[in-house]
Protein backbone atom coordinates (compact mmCIF):
# COMPACT_ATOMS: atom_id res chain seq x y z
CA UNK A 1 0.00 0.00 0.00
CA UNK A 2 1.79 3.08 -1.41
CA UNK A 3 -0.41 5.46 0.66
CA UNK A 4 -2.47 5.11 3.84
CA UNK A 5 -6.08 4.85 3.42
CA UNK A 6 -6.89 5.03 7.65
CA UNK A 7 -9.57 7.59 7.06
CA UNK A 8 -11.87 7.98 4.17
CA UNK A 9 -14.00 10.93 4.28
CA UNK A 10 -17.42 11.35 2.48
CA UNK A 11 -18.27 14.75 1.79
CA UNK A 12 -21.53 16.17 -0.31
CA UNK A 13 -20.55 17.48 -3.83
CA UNK A 14 -23.25 19.76 -3.01
CA UNK A 15 -21.88 21.10 -0.05
CA UNK A 16 -19.00 23.54 -1.10
CA UNK A 17 -18.44 25.09 2.68
CA UNK A 18 -17.66 20.69 3.89
CA UNK A 19 -15.27 20.45 0.54
CA UNK A 20 -13.43 23.64 1.61
CA UNK A 21 -13.12 22.50 5.21
CA UNK A 22 -11.62 19.34 3.98
CA UNK A 23 -9.17 20.91 2.90
CA UNK A 24 -7.56 20.91 6.37
CA UNK A 25 -8.99 18.11 7.70
CA UNK A 26 -6.96 15.06 8.97
CA UNK A 27 -8.18 12.35 6.14
CA UNK A 28 -6.59 10.37 4.69
CA UNK A 29 -8.94 10.49 1.58
CA UNK A 30 -11.80 12.00 0.88
CA UNK A 31 -14.95 10.90 -0.99
CA UNK A 32 -16.68 13.53 -2.98
CA UNK A 33 -20.01 12.32 -3.50
CA UNK A 34 -22.51 12.65 -6.36
CA UNK A 35 -24.32 9.93 -5.37
CA UNK A 36 -26.67 9.27 -2.13
CA UNK A 37 -25.60 12.69 -0.24
CA UNK A 38 -26.46 14.28 -3.00
CA UNK A 39 -30.28 15.40 -4.15
CA UNK A 40 -31.38 14.38 -7.56
CA UNK A 41 -32.75 18.41 -8.26
CA UNK A 42 -29.06 19.26 -6.79
CA UNK A 43 -27.15 16.71 -8.91
CA UNK A 44 -25.92 18.69 -12.19
CA UNK A 45 -24.78 21.66 -9.28
CA UNK A 46 -22.87 19.13 -7.49
CA UNK A 47 -21.04 18.58 -10.55
CA UNK A 48 -20.38 21.89 -11.47
CA UNK A 49 -19.19 22.65 -7.58
CA UNK A 50 -17.03 19.64 -7.04
CA UNK A 51 -15.22 20.71 -10.71
CA UNK A 52 -14.70 23.89 -8.80
CA UNK A 53 -13.42 22.03 -5.53
CA UNK A 54 -10.82 19.83 -7.35
CA UNK A 55 -8.99 22.66 -8.59
CA UNK A 56 -8.00 23.31 -5.17
CA UNK A 57 -4.88 21.92 -3.74
CA UNK A 58 -6.32 19.11 -1.18
CA UNK A 59 -2.52 18.19 -0.17
CA UNK A 60 -2.33 14.30 -0.13
CA UNK A 61 -5.32 13.56 0.92
CA UNK A 62 -6.29 11.08 -2.12
CA UNK A 63 -9.35 12.94 -4.09
CA UNK A 64 -11.92 9.97 -4.77
CA UNK A 65 -14.51 10.93 -6.87
CA UNK A 66 -18.27 8.77 -6.60
CA UNK A 67 -20.35 8.90 -9.23
CA UNK A 68 -24.10 8.03 -9.70
CA UNK A 69 -24.55 4.59 -11.67
CA UNK A 70 -24.63 4.44 -15.35
CA UNK A 71 -28.13 3.14 -15.10
CA UNK A 72 -29.16 6.26 -13.17
CA UNK A 73 -30.10 9.40 -15.20
CA UNK A 74 -26.42 11.16 -14.15
CA UNK A 75 -24.04 8.39 -14.25
CA UNK A 76 -23.16 9.07 -17.68
CA UNK A 77 -22.55 12.86 -17.26
CA UNK A 78 -20.87 12.21 -14.53
CA UNK A 79 -18.21 9.56 -15.36
CA UNK A 80 -17.89 11.90 -18.76
CA UNK A 81 -17.46 14.85 -16.20
CA UNK A 82 -14.57 12.85 -14.25
CA UNK A 83 -12.90 12.00 -17.53
CA UNK A 84 -11.54 15.65 -17.11
CA UNK A 85 -11.31 16.11 -13.54
CA UNK A 86 -8.19 16.05 -11.40
CA UNK A 87 -9.19 13.00 -9.23
CA UNK A 88 -7.16 10.20 -8.02
CA UNK A 89 -10.16 7.75 -8.47
CA UNK A 90 -13.46 7.07 -9.47
CA UNK A 91 -15.88 5.77 -7.25
CA UNK A 92 -18.50 2.98 -9.09
CA UNK A 93 -22.24 2.49 -7.10
CA UNK A 94 -24.02 -0.59 -6.64
CA UNK A 95 -21.12 -2.49 -8.54
CA UNK A 96 -22.67 -5.81 -9.77
CA UNK A 97 -20.08 -7.34 -11.60
CA UNK A 98 -17.27 -6.83 -14.35
CA UNK A 99 -18.94 -5.49 -17.18
CA UNK A 100 -20.06 -2.28 -14.57
CA UNK A 101 -16.65 -1.67 -14.29
CA UNK A 102 -16.14 -1.79 -18.43
CA UNK A 103 -18.80 0.41 -19.23
CA UNK A 104 -17.30 3.38 -16.90
CA UNK A 105 -13.86 2.51 -18.04
CA UNK A 106 -14.82 2.95 -21.32
CA UNK A 107 -15.93 6.50 -20.55
CA UNK A 108 -12.70 7.23 -18.27
CA UNK A 109 -10.22 5.65 -20.13
CA UNK A 110 -7.11 6.86 -17.71
CA UNK A 111 -8.19 7.11 -14.16
CA UNK A 112 -8.17 4.14 -11.30
CA UNK A 113 -11.62 2.94 -10.66
CA UNK A 114 -12.51 1.70 -7.66
CA UNK A 115 -15.47 -0.15 -6.57
CA UNK A 116 -18.63 0.32 -3.96
CA UNK A 117 -19.39 -3.48 -2.63
CA UNK A 118 -23.05 -3.04 -1.86
CA UNK A 119 -25.05 -5.83 -3.44
CA UNK A 120 -25.62 -9.25 -3.33
CA UNK A 121 -24.40 -10.10 -6.68
CA UNK A 122 -21.64 -7.99 -5.79
CA UNK A 123 -20.69 -10.08 -3.17
CA UNK A 124 -21.14 -13.04 -5.17
CA UNK A 125 -18.78 -11.72 -8.18
CA UNK A 126 -16.26 -10.11 -5.57
CA UNK A 127 -13.59 -12.18 -6.89
CA UNK A 128 -14.05 -11.01 -10.62
CA UNK A 129 -14.66 -7.47 -9.98
CA UNK A 130 -11.63 -7.43 -7.44
CA UNK A 131 -9.46 -9.03 -11.09
CA UNK A 132 -10.59 -6.23 -13.07
CA UNK A 133 -7.41 -4.40 -14.52
CA UNK A 134 -8.93 -0.88 -13.92
CA UNK A 135 -9.68 -1.48 -10.42
CA UNK A 136 -7.68 -0.53 -7.58
CA UNK A 137 -10.12 -0.39 -4.68
CA UNK A 138 -13.20 -1.21 -2.89
CA UNK A 139 -15.25 0.23 -0.79
CA UNK A 140 -18.02 -1.47 1.44
CA UNK A 141 -21.39 -0.01 1.17
CA UNK A 142 -23.00 -1.85 4.61
CA UNK A 143 -26.02 0.62 4.50
CA UNK A 144 -27.24 -0.61 1.33
CA UNK A 145 -26.32 -4.27 1.40
CA UNK A 146 -28.42 -4.18 4.91
CA UNK A 147 -31.13 -2.89 3.30
CA UNK A 148 -30.83 -5.19 0.43
CA UNK A 149 -30.28 -7.90 2.62
CA UNK A 150 -33.13 -7.05 5.42
CA UNK A 151 -30.73 -7.49 8.08
CA UNK A 152 -30.66 -5.95 11.41
CA UNK A 153 -27.49 -3.37 12.58
CA UNK A 154 -25.79 -5.05 15.44
CA UNK A 155 -23.06 -4.22 17.32
CA UNK A 156 -21.00 -7.50 16.65
CA UNK A 157 -21.71 -6.88 12.53
CA UNK A 158 -22.65 -10.66 12.51
CA UNK A 159 -24.96 -10.53 9.64
CA UNK A 160 -22.36 -8.64 7.22
CA UNK A 161 -19.77 -10.91 8.18
CA UNK A 162 -20.06 -13.31 4.87
CA UNK A 163 -19.91 -10.23 3.14
CA UNK A 164 -17.03 -8.30 5.04
CA UNK A 165 -15.29 -11.30 4.36
CA UNK A 166 -15.76 -11.85 0.80
CA UNK A 167 -14.62 -8.89 -0.03
CA UNK A 168 -11.86 -9.15 2.05
CA UNK A 169 -10.39 -11.91 0.91
CA UNK A 170 -11.38 -11.00 -3.15
CA UNK A 171 -9.52 -7.39 -2.70
CA UNK A 172 -6.48 -9.07 -1.00
CA UNK A 173 -6.03 -11.82 -3.26
CA UNK A 174 -5.87 -9.11 -6.17
CA UNK A 175 -3.83 -6.69 -3.82
CA UNK A 176 -5.75 -3.71 -3.96
CA UNK A 177 -7.01 -1.49 -1.48
CA UNK A 178 -10.44 -2.46 0.76
CA UNK A 179 -11.75 0.23 3.26
CA UNK A 180 -14.51 -0.52 5.42
CA UNK A 181 -18.46 0.78 5.35
CA UNK A 182 -20.04 3.73 7.30
CA UNK A 183 -21.02 3.73 10.81
CA UNK A 184 -23.81 5.91 10.69
CA UNK A 185 -23.95 6.92 14.61
CA UNK A 186 -21.55 9.56 14.22
CA UNK A 187 -21.82 11.31 17.71
CA UNK A 188 -20.86 7.56 18.97
CA UNK A 189 -17.11 7.80 19.79
CA UNK A 190 -17.11 4.26 21.55
CA UNK A 191 -19.27 2.49 18.87
CA UNK A 192 -16.89 3.39 16.19
CA UNK A 193 -13.88 3.09 17.66
CA UNK A 194 -15.04 -0.76 18.22
CA UNK A 195 -16.31 -0.95 14.44
CA UNK A 196 -12.84 0.43 13.40
CA UNK A 197 -11.05 -2.63 15.60
CA UNK A 198 -12.82 -4.85 14.49
CA UNK A 199 -12.64 -3.31 11.03
CA UNK A 200 -8.64 -3.18 11.42
CA UNK A 201 -8.72 -6.86 13.22
CA UNK A 202 -9.82 -7.94 9.90
CA UNK A 203 -7.09 -6.96 7.96
CA UNK A 204 -9.24 -3.72 6.32
CA UNK A 205 -6.80 -0.71 5.01
CA UNK A 206 -9.04 2.13 7.11
CA UNK A 207 -12.71 3.36 7.62
CA UNK A 208 -15.21 5.56 5.49
CA UNK A 209 -16.18 8.27 7.32
CA UNK A 210 -19.40 10.47 7.23
CA UNK A 211 -18.55 13.54 9.48
CA UNK A 212 -15.22 14.86 10.86
CA UNK A 213 -15.71 14.13 14.52
CA UNK A 214 -14.43 10.47 13.11
CA UNK A 215 -11.07 11.27 11.65
CA UNK A 216 -8.96 10.56 14.72
CA UNK A 217 -10.63 7.41 16.04
CA UNK A 218 -10.35 6.20 12.37
CA UNK A 219 -6.46 7.49 12.16
CA UNK A 220 -5.45 5.80 15.35
CA UNK A 221 -7.42 2.73 14.77
CA UNK A 222 -6.00 1.84 11.33
CA UNK A 223 -2.41 3.24 12.47
CA UNK A 224 0.12 0.41 14.01
CA UNK A 225 0.62 1.10 17.83
CA UNK A 226 3.85 2.06 19.15
CA UNK A 227 4.00 -1.53 21.25
CA UNK A 228 3.73 -3.34 17.49
CA UNK A 229 5.80 -0.83 15.95
CA UNK A 230 8.75 -1.77 18.62
CA UNK A 231 8.55 -5.38 18.73
CA UNK A 232 8.38 -5.40 14.62
CA UNK A 233 11.90 -3.75 14.86
CA UNK A 234 13.41 -6.46 17.63
CA UNK A 235 11.46 -9.36 15.58
CA UNK A 236 13.56 -7.93 12.65
CA UNK A 237 17.04 -7.88 14.48
CA UNK A 238 16.15 -11.41 16.82
CA UNK A 239 15.57 -12.67 12.62
CA UNK A 240 18.84 -11.41 11.53
CA UNK A 241 20.86 -11.84 14.44
CA UNK A 242 19.41 -15.90 14.18
CA UNK A 243 19.99 -15.95 10.59
CA UNK A 244 23.49 -14.84 11.60
CA UNK A 245 24.38 -17.72 13.87
CA UNK A 246 22.89 -19.80 10.33
CA UNK A 247 19.27 -20.50 12.13
CA UNK A 248 16.04 -19.83 10.13
CA UNK A 249 13.77 -19.40 13.36
CA UNK A 250 14.48 -16.62 16.51
CA UNK A 251 12.28 -16.11 19.87
CA UNK A 252 10.90 -13.04 21.04
CA UNK A 253 8.24 -12.56 23.95
CA UNK A 254 8.62 -16.28 23.57
CA UNK A 255 7.27 -16.82 20.38
CA UNK A 256 8.45 -17.95 16.95
CA UNK A 257 9.84 -15.54 14.13
CA UNK A 258 10.31 -17.06 11.02
CA UNK A 259 10.63 -15.20 7.70
CA UNK A 260 6.96 -14.81 7.31
CA UNK A 261 6.64 -12.69 10.28
CA UNK A 262 9.75 -10.55 9.76
CA UNK A 263 7.34 -9.82 5.64
CA UNK A 264 4.73 -8.34 8.40
CA UNK A 265 7.07 -6.59 10.52
CA UNK A 266 8.48 -4.83 7.48
CA UNK A 267 5.14 -4.14 6.68
CA UNK A 268 4.30 -2.39 9.92
CA UNK A 269 7.35 -0.25 9.61
CA UNK A 270 6.36 0.33 5.84
CA UNK A 271 2.97 1.78 7.22
CA UNK A 272 4.18 3.29 9.98
CA UNK A 273 6.70 5.30 7.88
CA UNK A 274 3.77 6.20 5.47
CA UNK A 275 2.03 7.51 7.81
CA UNK A 276 4.82 9.81 9.22
CA UNK A 277 5.44 10.98 6.03
CA UNK A 278 1.74 12.10 5.24
CA UNK A 279 2.03 14.42 8.60
CA UNK A 280 5.08 16.76 6.66
C1 LIG B 1 -24.21 13.99 8.87
C2 LIG B 1 -24.15 15.44 8.43
C3 LIG B 1 -25.42 15.79 7.63
C4 LIG B 1 -24.07 16.35 9.65
O1 LIG B 1 -23.89 17.66 9.17
P1 LIG B 1 -23.89 18.93 10.13
O2 LIG B 1 -25.19 18.96 10.92
O3 LIG B 1 -23.57 20.15 9.31
O4 LIG B 1 -22.73 18.60 11.14
P2 LIG B 1 -21.98 19.57 12.09
O5 LIG B 1 -22.76 20.81 12.34
O6 LIG B 1 -21.60 18.76 13.26
O7 LIG B 1 -20.68 19.95 11.27
C5 LIG B 1 -19.60 20.56 11.91
C6 LIG B 1 -18.65 21.09 10.89
O8 LIG B 1 -18.13 20.01 10.09
C7 LIG B 1 -18.45 20.19 8.73
N1 LIG B 1 -18.79 18.89 8.16
C8 LIG B 1 -19.83 18.10 8.48
N2 LIG B 1 -19.78 16.96 7.79
C9 LIG B 1 -18.68 17.06 7.01
C10 LIG B 1 -18.09 16.17 6.06
N3 LIG B 1 -18.66 14.97 5.77
N4 LIG B 1 -16.96 16.56 5.49
C11 LIG B 1 -16.39 17.77 5.77
N5 LIG B 1 -16.91 18.65 6.66
C12 LIG B 1 -18.03 18.28 7.25
C13 LIG B 1 -19.62 21.16 8.70
O9 LIG B 1 -19.64 21.85 7.47
C14 LIG B 1 -19.29 22.04 9.89
O10 LIG B 1 -18.25 22.93 9.52
P3 LIG B 1 -18.22 24.42 10.04
O11 LIG B 1 -19.15 25.16 9.14
O12 LIG B 1 -16.81 24.87 9.92
O13 LIG B 1 -18.67 24.41 11.47
C15 LIG B 1 -22.88 15.68 7.56
O14 LIG B 1 -21.79 15.36 8.35
C16 LIG B 1 -22.86 14.97 6.25
O15 LIG B 1 -23.49 15.39 5.30
N6 LIG B 1 -22.06 13.90 6.17
C17 LIG B 1 -21.83 13.17 4.95
C18 LIG B 1 -23.01 12.31 4.60
C19 LIG B 1 -22.72 11.54 3.35
O16 LIG B 1 -21.85 11.87 2.60
N7 LIG B 1 -23.47 10.45 3.11
C20 LIG B 1 -23.28 9.62 1.98
C21 LIG B 1 -22.18 8.69 2.19
S1 LIG B 1 -22.54 7.34 3.23
C22 LIG B 1 -22.99 6.12 2.11
O17 LIG B 1 -23.54 6.43 1.10
C23 LIG B 1 -22.60 4.74 2.46
C24 LIG B 1 -22.71 3.65 1.42
O18 LIG B 1 -23.06 3.96 0.13
C25 LIG B 1 -23.55 2.56 1.97
O19 LIG B 1 -24.42 2.05 1.25
O20 LIG B 1 -23.30 2.16 3.11
MG1 LIG C 1 -24.51 2.84 -0.77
Amino acid sequence: MARPYRSVLYIPAANARAMEKARGLAADAIIFDLEDAVAPDAKPAARAALAEALAQDYGPRARIVRINALTSAWGEDDARACADLPADAVLIPKVDGPADLDRVAALIPDTPLWAMMETPLGMLNAAAIAAHPRLQGMVMGTNDLAKELGSRTRPDRLPMMAALGLCLLAAKAHGIVIVDGVFNAFKDEDGLRAECEQGRDMGFDGKTLIHPAQLDIANAAFAPTEDEIALARRQIEAFEAAGAQGQGVAVVDGRIVENLHVDTARQTLDRARAIAELAQ
